[in-house]
């Protein structure tokens, strides 16, 4: 039941209260009520998706940036080592939370990655092929909306069939589709084709898969929490902020199973068997630290009592750092920027979408990726030591025809002529870490969040190196009839400290946060749960969502439904239910 007013909630106790109705909470509140007998209360903080256009639309997912009313509108602090500019740094904040408003790649990350999480929590339950069979139960792959044969394209091996969210492959092909499957050919050395991304081994340039079914967005919402609504065991209240958590023990070890939170005034209700935290990698640190769980001098200085010492809270920040390099191209029928600044053609597609939910606004306008490796000659290895997690690991990630092969900058203004074919690069295994910081005891005011990008030396090294792999790609002879000429200041940055320069200009967020309350062994006082997710030094208090990570992964959502789809099962087996 959703409900949207506190006078309408029927319990002042639920065995579990979830805190944050997003990508994992939802994943929660569907498994956790699918026994009758236990009860369930989610608090989420923004609206009902329900109803929202723009939120399943997939070409349309760019424009809910600036939504207002459906985001956490953060802000980096500045960032010192991108020339000191603070960044855009949005979260969902509405049923479903990011899986909402996301980009919807469908990208589970590599095997190292799963095993660096098993080999730092102690817990061989992390490692992939643990983690596997969970990864299946979130999915339910569909055919792609144009009903073309997909063989070839993916392996249904690796893939669930009855999952809640629906995945998919693009039904709409762009003309330099072909162009890079060529590449893939003329240079399998450097290019690689790999027919699955999310077998565990992501390298190579393989095809996207999307979280959308039927040519819309199926967020956690869609596809975890509105099927369930009818649950006479569950309630959703919306549009109600948790303020914090209540210690409910005066003495012994701390009890955190209270929750205060306001809707048109203060409430609490109280868990009787657990609360669990997933409210996302910035509000999960936030209000623990305003429940007195995090460095406690921190904590002090702002007059909040401490709870726990529990340093590592907001600690370990990690966030993948993006940038664009643009091609122009005399060639205007293999880019499709004349089209979209036609408004006909435009308002056409869009038609098609709202008529038959096929043609371009179904996708989300980027049909082939690629994750690479540097080779272990490579001469950045000689000043760096390797931050990835092992030989699956890709060191740089390059999406190719980035939305639709239009002209795409995060930095400089969109040309009123021309055609051109962008490439979004990110450093996949990062070596700078950032933090969340409290700023104030007040819980309304935002958090000081700084990803640290590039503050590491490496992560702008690794960049230099993604843009020549980018480079080498465009250059092989497939592209030669594009004429294609690097662009804009890419044109003028003709040598790596040039380079260096337009990286740091220019670099923005993946929207990747992560590992902010991240899992670790009992003894180590770097982690802040337990590697069965619970938060340590505490009673009644776990954490499940993307700051549980141990490191970052891959684009995040699918490696959260898996977490959640295990963290569902821990608690289900701690309880016996
Ligand atoms: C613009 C953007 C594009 C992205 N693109 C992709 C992509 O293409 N593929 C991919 O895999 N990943 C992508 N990601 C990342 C991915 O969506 C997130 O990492 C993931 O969804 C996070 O899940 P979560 O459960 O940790 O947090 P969220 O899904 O953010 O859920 C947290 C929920 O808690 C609620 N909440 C927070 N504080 C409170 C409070 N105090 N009281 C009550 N409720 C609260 C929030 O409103 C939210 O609903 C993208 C993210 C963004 C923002």
């Amino acid at each position: 039941r959703l409900v949207d007013s506190i006078h309408a909630i029927n319990e002042s106790s639920y065995d579990f209260v979830v805190v944050g109705a997003g990508t994992a909470g939802n994943v929660l509140v569907n498994r956790l009520t699918a026994n009758p007998n236990v009860s369930v209360l989610v608090i989420e903080s923004g609206e009902n998706d329900d109803g929202v256009e723009g939120l399943i639309v997939p070409f349309l997912a760019p424009d809910n940036l600036s939504n207002t009313s459906l985001i956490w509108n953060y802000t980096t602090v500045p960032q010192t080592a991108l020339d000191n500019r603070t960044l855009a740094y949005q979260r969902g904040r509405v049923l479903g939370g990011s899986s909402s408003i996301n980009f919807m790649f469908y990208t589970r990350g590599p095997r190292a990655d799963f095993d660096r999480f098993a080999n730092f929590s102690g817990d061989e339950g992390w490692s992939w092929d643990s983690v596997f069979p969970f990864m299946l139960e979130d999915e339910d792959l569909v055919p792609p909306v144009d009903g073309h044969d997909t063989a070839g394209e993916f392996n249904p091996a690796v893939h669930g069939t009855s999952g809640p969210i629906q995945t998919t492959l693009t039904g709409t092909s762009f003309p330099t589709d072909s162009l890079i499957l060529q590449t893939t050919s003329v240079n399998s050395t450097a290019f690689p084709f790999n027919i699955d991304v999310n077998s565990g081994d992501p390298l190579g340039i393989s095809w996207v898969q999307t979280d959308t079914g039927g040519g819309i967005r199926h967020s956690s919402a869609v596809g975890y929490l509105h099927p369930v609504l009818t649950r006479v065991n569950l309630e959703v209240i919306a549009n109600a902020h948790v303020t914090r958590l209540l210690n409910i023990k005066s003495r012994q070890e701390p009890d955190m199973r209270g929750v205060a939170f306001y809707s048109r005034s203060g409430f609490v209700v109280y868990a009787r068997k657990e609360v669990i935290l997933a409210a996302g990698a910035i509000n999960t640190p936030q209000l623990l630290m305003l429940s007195g769980i995090g460095p406690s001098a921190e904590l002090e200085s702002l007059g909040i009592t401490p709870v726990i010492d529990s340093p590592a809270v907001g600690q370990h920040m990690q966030d993948h750092p993006l940038f664009a390099v643009v091609w122009s191209s005399p060639n205007s029928s293999f880019t499709l920027d004349a089209s979209l600044r036609n408004t006909t053609f435009v308002a056409d597609a869009l038609e098609e979408w709202v008529t038959s939910k096929t043609g371009l606004f179904s996708g989300v306008g980027t049909n082939l990726f690629g994750w690479f490796r540097f080779p272990p000659s490579s001469n950045i290895f000689s000043e760096f030591k390797d931050p990835a997690a092992g030989p699956t690991a890709p060191h740089v990630e390059i999406i190719f025809n980035a939305l639709q092969n239009q002209f795409r900058s995060f930095a400089q203004p969109i040309p009123d002529k021309g055609s051109y074919l962008t490439a979004t690069l990110a450093v996949s295994s990062p070596a700078s870490r950032g933090s969340v910081k409290l700023t104030s005891s007040n819980p309304f005011t935002f958090p000081a969040i700084d990803p640290g990008f590039l503050t590491h030396p490496y992560d702008l090294a690794a960049m230099i190196e993604a843009i020549h792999i980018a480079d080498d790609f465009f250059s092989q002879s497939p592209w030669a009839d594009l004429q294609l000429l690097p662009f804009g200041a890419f044109a003028n940055a003709t040598t790596d400290d040039l380079l260096a320069s337009m990286i740091r200009s220019e670099v923005t967020t993946f929207w990747h946060p992560c590992c902010t309350a991240r899992m670790g062994a009992n003894s180590d006082s770097s982690a802040v749960v337990d590697s069965n997710l619970l938060v340590k030094g505490v009673n009644g208090l776990r954490v499940v969502d993307a700051s549980v990570m141990a490191s970052l992964t891959a684009h995040l959502q699918a490696p959260v439904y898996a977490i959640a789809e295990r963290g569902a099962a821990l608690v289900k087996l701690a309880w016996d239910i």
